[in-house]
């Protein structure tokens, strides 16, 4: 029974004499609801209805069914066994009403009654009713709380714990009675933060917070504490009732989101958000240990060359294997990010951080560029890796990635796969990279570029047998730009496919003009690009291209450099074969500077290899560079492959390769490369023939 504000208790009074029931409802009815029964069987009816009386007032002496047997009949109904009863009776005999009590009754008034008496008892069951049924809830609510409840004396030992504590705790209630709560203390909240607590249970009386402690088994778990104080009404402590609940779920959960907002999700690194936040504490670090930081700014070359010519996945699973070099490269307190795409940052700190940098990027220019192994793919990337330090370069997050990006781009343009530190006049650098891509996509359409040609000859007789076509670009402002600078930039936007073709078109409309001109037996060498490689119908075009100017296949030479064919041999496999099959002849180019599979080599259909001229520039006098140029021309031979000699400057060279049974040779020796109208002259000449 609990008091419902507003709702007036309900009385059940039990009577066979009207009178009587007047005098007790008229005393009564000011205060309660009552309801009347006349006899026994009326009054059990009306006690077990929904609308259950609070108190029943029952006359002994009834006809029929007395008020005992009522008695016994209400006690043992579980509906109404625990309704409180007066006995009401003219029967005052201390024997009559020990008996009515032993039957349960709560109290035994005597007629005539006393109307302040029975208000006075009235009054008293049902608070004391009342008291009891919100001590039941109150236990009930300590037995089944889903929180853990512990109730502890003035001197704060634990009195009392409820099922949820023993649940969450590990603790039985013997273990921890009569104990400090400082038995749940895991060591990982501060001394601190407890006497933060203290203060305000002792001001205020309340405290609520969050607090790690420990399991019976060990384990740490962060908690929300309530505490909250119980006082005399004198105001000193009786009780402290602490409530908890274990949040080890919701702080996971958390931190799962703050893990995400801080992570990039393909590699696990921290994010572009995440070092803008350490970056700022590293500032402010750094400054009070009187130190220095280096941001050391990462990026893959020729990346998008691969994620375009393999594929995202391919390109995905590179990055997750960088990330995770980059990782073993520094130390656990150094940071690695990634921005985004093959962009990476590490931050560092040193005293020196200028040395402690490049230390790092040497070994991540090591680490970086040894094989790869994806979806079954060797690859192979390097990294370009710009460095600028705090403070000497910046006092900002901004000026110190933008002086790092510039340093990077710097890299990039002395030829890549190196680091470099920042100084202040590469500003200009990134300028001007953005300006070369600016202008490389409107060359092509303004007409800016042009070829040249570079005659190929037969090493015993000098007779011009090819013509490898060069790409050149006149750019109004910047001048002649190398193929070197631009190709890698045309290919990181996209634009060497369009390119590609365009040096196709225009070199076979050259030799069927040639052609017309009577100069039957040289056919022209083109480069194609990785990405030409990788395009769809490229055999096709090609097979179109031939066609629309007469040409045969054996009159054009496709060349491929050697990491572009390694990239995907499979494919690079059944795209040459396809190539072969229209007559076109293949050759592999910059042979020696890249990483070969011989098992694959093998099984290439190419024509020709082309030794690249780093070799044979020092033939002479390097002995490496002399038994690889051997080497090479071996092992072309044995598997049946001429061999192009590239970057023929000097007689020495041309007699060292002539005696080692070069095939074809190219170089500034016999002729540089030269616009379409000098080739006929060229091929003219005396020594062309
Ligand atoms: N995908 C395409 N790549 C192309 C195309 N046109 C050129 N290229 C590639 O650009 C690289 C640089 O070429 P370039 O500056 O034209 O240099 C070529 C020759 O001028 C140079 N060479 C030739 N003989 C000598 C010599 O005796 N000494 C010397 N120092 N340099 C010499 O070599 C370059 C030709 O090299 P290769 O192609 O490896 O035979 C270069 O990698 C070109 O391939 C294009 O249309 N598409």
């Amino acid at each position: 029974m609990v008091d419902e504000p507003g709702k007036k208790l309900l009385i059940l009074l039990v009577d066979d004499v009207p009178e009587n029931i007047h005098v007790l409802a008229a005393a009564l009815k000011a205060d309660y609801r009552i309801k009347i029964a006349v006899n026994g069987p009326a009054a059990l009816d009306l006690a077990q209805r929904s609308d259950r009386p609070e108190l029943i007032l029952l006359d002994v002496m009834m006809p029929g069914m007395n008020g005992i047997e009522v008695m016994r009949e209400l006690r043992s109904r579980p509906a109404t066994k625990d309704i409180p009863v007066i006995f009401v009776s003219a029967d005052s005999s201390e024997q009559s009403q020990v008996a009515g009590l032993d039957l349960g009754a709560d109290d035994y008034l005597t007629k005539p009654v006393v109307v302040p008496v029975l208000m006075a008892r009235v009054r008293n069951i049902l608070q004391r009713k009342c008291a009891e049924a919100q001590l039941r809830l109150a236990a009930h609510v300590f037995d089944h709380s889903g929180e853990a409840i512990m109730i502890t004396d003035r001197n704060n030992r634990i009195l009392q714990v409820n099922p949820a504590f023993i649940r969450l705790t590990g603790y039985a209630a013997s273990e921890v009675r009569g104990k400090s709560p400082s038995i749940l203390a895991s060591g990982k909240t501060t001394p601190d933060e407890y006497r933060a607590m203290w203060h305000s249970i002792n001001e205020t009386g309340f405290w609520q917070g969050e607090i790690w402690d420990r399991h019976k088994d060990g384990c740490v778990y962060p908690k929300l504490l309530t505490i909250s104080v119980v006082r005399s009404v004198s105001g000193s402590v009786d009780y402290y009732i602490a409530s908890f609940a274990d949040i080890s779920a919701q702080k996971a959960t958390e931190e799962k989101i703050r893990h995400i907002a801080h992570h990039d999700p393909l590699t696990d690194l921290p994010n572009r958000l995440y070092l803008q936040i350490s970056l700022k504490q590293t500032m402010l670090l750094v400054r009070r240990k009187e130190e220095e930081a280096a941001v050391m700014f990462i990026d893959l070359d020729r990346f998008k060359v691969i994620n375009d010519s393999l594929g995202h996945q391919v390109g995905d699973g590179l990055l997750i294997e960088v990330a995770h070099r980059l990782k073993e490269s520094v130390r656990d307190s150094d940071l690695v990010v990634r921005l985004g795409g093959d962009e990476f940052v590490i931050v560092l700190t040193d005293k020196n951080a200028a040395h402690a940098s490049a230390h790092v990027a040497d070994k991540i220019l090591t680490a970086l560029s040894k094989p790869y192994l994806v979806n079954g793919i060797n690859l192979r990337t390097t990294p370009s890796i710009g460095i600028s330090l705090y403070p000497h370069d910046g006092e900002t997050i901004e000026l110190l990635m933008k002086n790092a990006d510039t340093a990077m781009y710097h890299a990039k343009a002395v030829g890549r796969n190196n680091y470099q530190f920042f100084r202040a006049e590469m500003k200009h650098l990134t300028n001007d990279r953005l300006l070369l891509e600016h202008s490389l996509h409107e060359a092509l359409e303004k007409g800016q570029f042009y070829l040249h040609y570079q005659p190929q000859v037969k090493s015993e007789n000098d007779h011009v047998i090819g013509l490898e076509v060069l790409l050149r670009w006149e750019h109004p402002v910047l001048g002649n730009v190398p193929p070197d600078q631009f190709i890698p930039v045309a290919e990181e936007i996209g634009l060497i496919g369009r390119l590609g073709e365009w040096v196709l078109n225009t070199a076979c409309s050259q030799l069927r003009d040639w052609r017309s001109q009577g100069f039957k037996d040289v056919r022209i060498a083109v480069n194609l690009s990785v990405q030409q490689l990788r395009q769809a119908h490229l055999v096709e075009r090609v097979a179109s291209v031939l066609r629309a100017n007469e040409l045969a296949g054996g009159d054009l030479e496709l060349e491929i450099t050697e990491s572009a064919a390694m990239l995907n041999p499979e494919v690079a496999i059944e795209i040459f074969n396809a190539l072969r099959n229209i007559g076109v002849e293949l050759a592999i180019d910059d042979f020696g500077t890249g990483y070969s599979s011989l098992s694959y080599l093998k099984l290439l259909p190419i024509q020709r290899l082309k030794l690249d001229r780093t070799f044979v520039k020092d033939i002479e006098t390097d002995p490496n560079d002399a038994a690889i140029c051997s080497a090479t021309i071996a092992l072309a031979h044995a598997l049946g492959i001429e061999v192009v000699a590239e970057g023929v400057e000097t007689e020495a060279q041309r007699d060292y390769l002539l005696h080692r049974e070069a095939d074809i040779m190219q170089g500034f020796l016999f002729a540089k490369p030269m616009p379409a109208e000098a080739v006929p002259v060229f091929l003219n000449s005396p020594r062309a023939v």
